[in-house]
């Protein structure tokens, strides 16, 4: 999927929600461990009720690999499910990669090419030929922790080198990028003061935002300083909206969750266009 149909998806919609399938074995319903893959029979369910408020999908896929080989299964299925049924949905693999160059492809062939996500987290710490092998799938989004949602971001990316604070260099030299279009950038909703200064290096670029709800980000604070011509937000909301419930309403909880946030989307919207 590209910006524009993004985008489209957005304005139809009225929403820039991103739901995150963080799925925890601990948290979802008991009754639901009697199935034979949990995992993606609490994430059919919770896709089939939220669809319709939300454009993008986010699998953390530390909640995968941590079930090993099952948890891979699931997230695969989870995929397909989204591609198959939902493919107006823009998909994002939070895998935090990127090595060099050569094992950077590979981490890209996983999940552009096997796992057919439309998008992967990348960290940016190695540079360059880090992330090229990434953006070298021309249709496909790289998703660049700019700056993170995490107390510990001031530990380094906030920190200034040669007079200019980390995350600053790294928007401005990952624009130098082959392919930098496909780019995109995650910035947490817990650093809303930072996004006018952001959005001074990289006015057109689409934002993914975690960190509102659970972690305690605005999104009001993140429209007012980070919203663009084009939206360019994804905000995302993992915990807060997939465990309204622990009951057998738990899917119907998690979309009255969702469209708490894709009411307040749209009133940003409205406000803005
Ligand atoms: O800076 C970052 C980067 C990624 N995340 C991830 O987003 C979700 C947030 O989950 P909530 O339950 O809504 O807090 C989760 O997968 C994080 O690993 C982030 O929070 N901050």
């Amino acid at each position: 999927m590209n910006t524009t149909q993004l985008v489209q998806e957005i304005k139809k919609k009225k929403s820039f929600l991103c739901i995150g399938l963080d799925v925890d074995l601990n948290k979802i319903p008991q009754y639901l461990l009697e199935e034979e893959d949990p995992i993606f029979a609490f994430n059919r369910a919770i896709i089939d009720a939220t669809h319709h408020l939300c454009v993008a999908y986010k699998p953390n896929t530390a909640f995968y690999e941590a079930y090993g080989l099952k948890g891979w299964k699931s997230l695969e299925k989870t995929i397909n499910y989204l591609n198959k049924k939902y493919p107006e949905i823009f998909t994002i693999a939070d895998a935090k990669r990127g090595d060099i160059g050569n094992t950077s492809t590979m981490y890209a062939k996983a999940f552009f090419e096997d796992l057919a996500f439309d998008s992967v987290t990348v960290a940016p710490y190695m540079g360059k030929d880090s992330i090229e092998p990434f953006l070298a799938f021309e249709d496909k989004h790289t998703i660049l922790l700019a700056l993170t949602s995490n107390q510990g971001a001031y530990d380094f990316q906030t920190k200034a080198v040669d007079g200019k604070e980390l995350y600053k260099q790294v928007l401005e030299t990952s624009k130098t990028y082959k392919n930098s279009k496909n780019l995109m950038y995650v910035v947490g909703a817990t650093k809303a003061k930072f996004l006018a200064d952001i959005r001074q290096i990289i006015p057109d670029s689409f934002l993914l935002v975690p960190g509102v709800g659970a972690q305690g980000g605005n999104l009001q604070d993140v429209c007012k300083y980070g919203m663009n011509s084009q939206v360019g937000l994804l905000i995302n909301s993992s915990r807060g909206i997939i465990y309204a419930s622990k009951e057998k309403d738990f899917a119907q909880a998690a979309a009255l969750k969702a469209e708490e946030l894709q009411k307040q989307m749209a009133v940003e919207l409205n406000r803005h266009f």
